[in-house]
């Protein structure tokens, strides 16, 4: 009987005919050949090479596979000249491990990288030869150091490789990559063959993404509907909430620039979006609610500075390549070229975490009692006539609900404690020695001066809660980002504006912390 369509069966697992085991196949519209059960034996056979796993793939599965499709590393002397494995390995290995229940794919990349990895007794016998070739010539040295540069090549990097050549295998293996960083990040196994796994993904990744081999694509009202459907879905830092705004976002004195690739079509793996300003806004209402006429025609003399308002990696496996800091420098390329006279480029960005890290120097305040250490007496003073209620616990309840933006007073009366205290939360606070927000460290690393904080420059509640209201420009001086981001990377060092330094100055002044 030849079972249609998306039906759920019953099989028996071939192997373990004898054992019944419950399993969900799913066919699709060509389907297989139903799962015909012989009179007497329950047994499974196929018409068509299509696999049917148990939804609860025992590790004997897993190793079954892996020992199947996970070919040995061919010898040194016919690493050239081995055929690669069939194809079907690519697809079985792929269809394994999407069948996979997600907590069930750790154990599998455990097994895959553990006891398909590197062959490590061989590895250690290539070092000794490498050792003893060292009194010989140096094409000696050299064959004996290929061999160990061989030898360490994971067994499981050969399969990787020719998953990268069936249709879709790239993308599955960027969606694997960003398994095993889920996996690492969560500690569910943060054993170091998944993390030398995770080092293998990245460097495969990161030669196949590499600047030159994508291609820059300006998003316009004109791009498919499914392109722009996908910009919205993916936008992370400024929310699209219809389709006008989409349609502003890339409409007259805006750009959107996304990066394809030829093995993932259709999928833009990062986003960047740019307002052409007059100046370098500090505002970003202005320019996601912004309005110019859908179909106003660009006044090129009103477009002094390019102000990157939002960037989104679309591929949490590809974190890592680096990709948003190639499109940046890209974009400033493509923006020099339509508009020879443009010098300013900045990002206006966002500063998550800021007042969660306040809201806790607070909650530690209120432990530590009387002692002022993070308001100047007049401050303290100040905020406490305004509020009626003691400065610090006021200051936490206020700041938690955003309810202190609708008091004018407090506003002015926060205004220089809030932009000292976010100025050192950008350029003093750290973690493992670069600047601990994550948005801050990724233009630094790129090589741009932190340059400005701006006042209540996104006043959305989303702009409150994240940070008081606070946004930052981090400023691309062209002629400064290699040298910039060559200091950050090696000494740590922030380059920033006078107008940072001096809050940074006065915070240091007024806070005893
Ligand atoms: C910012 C990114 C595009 C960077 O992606 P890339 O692939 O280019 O770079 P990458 O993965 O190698 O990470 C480089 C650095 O980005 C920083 N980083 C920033 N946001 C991050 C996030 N949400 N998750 C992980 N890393 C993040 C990290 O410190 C990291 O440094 P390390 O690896 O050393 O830890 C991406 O992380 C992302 O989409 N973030 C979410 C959206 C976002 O926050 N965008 C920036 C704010 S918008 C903005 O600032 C305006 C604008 O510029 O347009």
């Amino acid at each position: 009987m030849l079972l249609l369509g998306f039906v759920r069966t019953v099989c028996y697992n071939a192997r373990n005919w004898r054992k019944r085991v419950s399993v969900t196949c799913i066919n699709n519209f060509r389907g297989w050949e139903c799962l015909q059960q012989a009179p007497n034996y329950p047994y499974l056979y196929f018409r068509k090479q299509r696999l049917c796993f148990s939804s609860t793939s025992s590790v004997k599965n897993m190793e079954e596979i892996l020992t199947r499709t996970v070919d040995s590393l061919p010898t040194y002397e016919t690493r050239d000249k081995s055929p690669p494995p069939p194809e079907s390995s690519s697809l079985e290995f792929i269809q394994f491990y999407r069948s996979l229940d997600k907590s069930q794919r750790p154990e599998f990349l455990f097994k895959l990288s553990s006891d398909f990895g590197v062959d490590h007794k061989c590895v250690a016998e290539l070092c000794a030869n490498v050792m003893d070739s060292q009194k010989r010539d140096i094409s000696t040295v050299l064959q004996a150091e290929d061999r160990l540069r061989y030898c360490l090549t994971p067994r499981y990097k050969v399969l990787l490789n020719h998953i990268s050549r069936v249709e879709g295998g790239v993308k599955f293996l960027v969606d694997l990559k960003a398994d095993v960083i889920e996996i690492l990040a969560s500690k569910t196994n943060d054993s170091p063959h998944i993390r030398d796994l995770n080092g293998t993904l990245k460097s495969m990744l990161s030669e196949w993404f590499s600047v030159g081999l994508l291609s820059l694509e300006r998003v316009t009202w004109k791009s498919p509907c499914e392109l722009l459907q996908k910009i919205s879905q993916y936008e992370a830092v400024h929310p699209v909430r219809n389709w006008t705004d989409i349609k502003r976002r890339v409409g007259p004195y805006r750009r959107c620039y996304v990066f394809t690739h030829g093995a993932m079509p259709g999928e833009p793996l990062v986003v960047l979006h740019v307002a052409l300003k007059e100046e370098i806004s500090d505002n970003i209402q202005t320019i996601v609610r912004g309005f110019s006429s859908l179909d106003a025609v660009e006044d090129i003399n009103k477009v002094n500075a390019a102000v990157f308002y939002s960037i989104s990696s679309t591929q949490p496996g590809l974190q890592g390549v680096e990709l948003g800091n190639y499109l940046i420098k890209r974009v400033v390329r493509e923006l020099q070229g339509e508009f020879p006279h443009l010098n300013q480029f900045s990002s206006l960005s966002p500063i998550p975490g800021f007042t969660n890290w306040l809201l806790g120097l607070l909650n530690e305040q209120r432990k530590e009692g009387p002692s002022n250490r993070i308001l100047s007496d007049m401050e303290f003073r100040d905020i406490e006539e305004i509020t009626g209620g003691q400065a610090y616990e006021t200051m936490r309840k206020l700041l938690s609900t955003n309810e202190w933006v609708s008091s004018g007073h407090l506003v002015k009366a926060l205004e220089p404690v809030l932009m000292r205290l976010c100025a050192w939360y950008l350029y003093g606070e750290k973690h493992r020695g670069y600047a601990l927000n994550p948005v801050a460290n990724f233009h630094l690393q790129n090589g741009a001066t932190m340059w400005r904080l701006n006042w209540q420059a996104d006043t959305s509640p989303r702009g409150l809660s994240a940070s008081c209201g606070m946004m930052v420009n981090y400023r691309y001086f062209l002629q400064d980002t290699s040298a910039n981001s060559g200091r950050y990377l090696k000494t740590k060092e922030i380059e920033a504006s006078d107008q940072i330094r001096n809050l940074v100055l006065q915070f240091q002044k007024a806070s005893k912390l």
